[in-house]
């Protein structure tokens, strides 16, 4: 049934599963329910604005969430003829029978379609017409793919892919081909693709493509591979400004979008924009146009630039338990579980000094428990709002810590099913800066334990502080006296590097080795092809907005006038 305002671009009767069903092309949606008798479009097969009123078992598809639709070739007409054989001895009645499959023009066509599944994970359903004619089948697939080629649905035509044949389980290749491939090849998406030789491969290709004749770029790879297309888009913008990124420069946003295929060892970053690490799921979220924007941070050292980042930046046990997994490669992402391990016996802490710029604006905080789910309204309102951050006061904490983190997204993985920081927003131009103090083996497994349950409740507890903040910055100390102590200033205090004795920084598992650091959020600053992570306990999931009725949990196809 057509909605208000979402005109009736074509319809007619077609069968479905042997039975007749009327089919309407609106300009958002594509629509069939079980003909009523009397009331076939058989003959017409022709635009007409009218409407047509569903009722209970009517099916409902956004366009956006069509993947792809194609003719089918069936092979109808079989005849069955005899052995030419004819002067051989063998009776008749054994001669064996040989059938002739006569390829039929094409009268079907299917349309593949979104699939949710549990877990976040998306599939494609085929849903398959037949028609009367082959005219009508033809004129039907033209329509839909003018209607999936308008502009407004942000489907990409062409990506440029790099896979990292050396990431995470060394499944990139094999992921890429299996998965990913026949998908884009289904949508109609051009791919060129590079398997990467060496680390930064991929930002040197970004530095000199003609990124004209692409619509977003992939990498089928980790957080590593991803943050090295940011950084090589980025850079490339600032390069093509004539400008270098200095602590007071803002940096470009890039035009294209980045897409992540998991297949590293964390996947954080696509877990916390889609959900989940599937192949699939993504695939199909680039297919079908998918776009939300990301915070990023820029990291200085002193004034120098060092790169830019998204998701984690974390010193002390984060990066101990980084530096040592890197001797251990080889052993895949099982590698940080050991290194984790180590390090936690080893329950290392470091004197530093952290200062912070509060998000006073934002009326959230990282332990409000309200999680960014797709169509946030606080990205939504920061995307406006950054003009107005106020006075933001700098303050000041000196300590011993074991660990000392920000997090730009809540970094959900495997081992973190909500996140290290759970309430953390994927645009609302702020991090979550988090301070574990020394503390016992005991206190700290307290809150690991608590990261990877669901409840969310990994800040409360006494050595642990958490602020949402736009910029921070770190030095290491030397002569802390006494306990950690919270001060507040109109401007950020001097930073001087005294101490020998310190960590590395993991950067979105690649390691930062100057300790003294200055950070920078700048609100979405890139787009993915992704939508941040449905709420499914919402009556209404985000991605029905437009419909007034309620989705199948079970095929995702709205149901009108009457749920199914
Ligand atoms: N051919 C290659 N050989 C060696 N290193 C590579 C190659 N291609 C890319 N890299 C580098 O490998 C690093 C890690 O890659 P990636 O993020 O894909 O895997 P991962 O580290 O196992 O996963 P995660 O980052 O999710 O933990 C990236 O920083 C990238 O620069």
């Amino acid at each position: 049934m057509a909605e208000c305002g979402d005109d009736v671009v074509f319809q007619s009767s077609l069968d479905i599963n042997k039975k007749t069903h009327q089919v309407q092309l609106t300009r958002r949606h594509l629509t069939w329910d079980l003909a009523s008798p009397g009331k076939s479009l058989r003959q017409t097969g022709s635009p007409s604005s009218q409407p047509f009123i569903g009722h209970s078992g009517c099916k409902h598809v956004p366009l956006q969430e069509i993947i792809a639709v194609n003719l089918e070739r069936s092979l109808g007409k079989v005849s069955p003829f005899k052995s030419a054989k004819k002067n051989t001895s063998t009776p008749l009645k054994e001669s064996p029978i040989y059938i002739e499959l006569q390829p039929l023009h094409p009268v079907s066509f299917s349309v593949h379609v979104v699939k949710r599944c549990p877990n976040h994970k998306w599939k494609k359903k085929k849903v398959t017409f037949f028609c009367q004619g082959e005219n009508l089948c033809r004129t039907w697939v033209e329509k839909i793919e003018e209607a999936l080629s308008n502009p407004a649905l942000k489907r990409p035509r062409s990506l440029l892919v790099f896979i990292n044949p050396f990431g995470g389980k060394r499944r990139a290749p094999r992921v890429f081909e299996e998965t990913v491939s026949p998908l884009m090849e289904l949508a109609k998406i051009r791919t060129h693709v590079i398997t990467t030789t060496h680390a930064g491969h991929a930002k040197e290709v970004i530095t000199k493509y003609d990124l004209q004749s692409v619509d977003g770029v992939v990498c089928v790879g980790g957080d590593g591979m991803f943050t090295e297309l940011l950084n090589g888009l980025i850079d490339r913008k600032m390069l093509e400004a004539g400008k270098i990124q200095t602590p007071s420069e803002q940096p470009i946003s890039p035009d294209l979008r980045v897409g992540i295929i998991p297949a590293g060892s964390t996947d954080a970053i696509c877990f916390s924009t889609t959900g989940i690490n599937d192949p699939m799921t993504s695939a199909i979220h680039m297919i079908i146009g998918d776009s939300t924007a990301i915070d990023v941070c820029s990291i200085y050292s002193g004034d120098q630039f060092l790169r830019y980042s998204s998701s984690m930046l974390a010193y002390g046990y984060y990066g101990d338990m980084l530096k040592d997994s890197e001797n251990n490669r080889w052993m895949g992402p099982k590698r940080y579980q050991v290194a984790g391990a180590k390090k936690f016996l080893a329950n290392k802490s470091y004197e530093g000094e952290v200062s912070f710029k509060l998000a006073s604006s934002a009326d959230t905080n990282p332990k409000d428990k309200m999680m960014c789910n797709s169509g946030c309204n606080i990205c939504a309102m920061s995307q406006f709002s950054q003009e107005e951050k106020g006075p933001d006061s700098w303050h000041t904490v000196r300590g011993k810590f074991l660990a000392v983190a920000s997090f730009t997204m809540s970094c959900r993985c495997l081992i973190s099913p909500i996140g290290p920081s759970p309430y953390c927003h994927l645009g609302d131009g702020t991090s979550d800066l988090l301070l574990i103090q020394q503390c016992s083996r005991i206190q700290f497994l307290r809150h690991l334990y608590r990261c990877s349950t669901t409840n969310g409740n990994q800040f409360d507890l006494p050595f642990i502080k958490v602020f949402r903040v736009r910029e921070w910055s770190f030095s290491v100390q030397t002569d802390t006296e006494g306990d950690t102590d919270l001060q507040s200033q109109p401007s950020p205090p001097p930073r001087e590097s005294r101490a020998p004795t310190h960590s590395v920084w993991n950067c979105d598992g690649e390691i930062i080795t100057s300790p003294n650091l200055n950070i920078r959020v700048h609100c979405q600053l890139i787009s993915l092809f992704a939508r941040g992570i449905e709420d499914m306990e919402s009556p209404t999931p985000q991605s029905c907005a437009s419909c007034c009725n309620v989705c199948d949990p079970e095929d995702n196809y709205k149901s009108i006038g009457g749920h199914t």
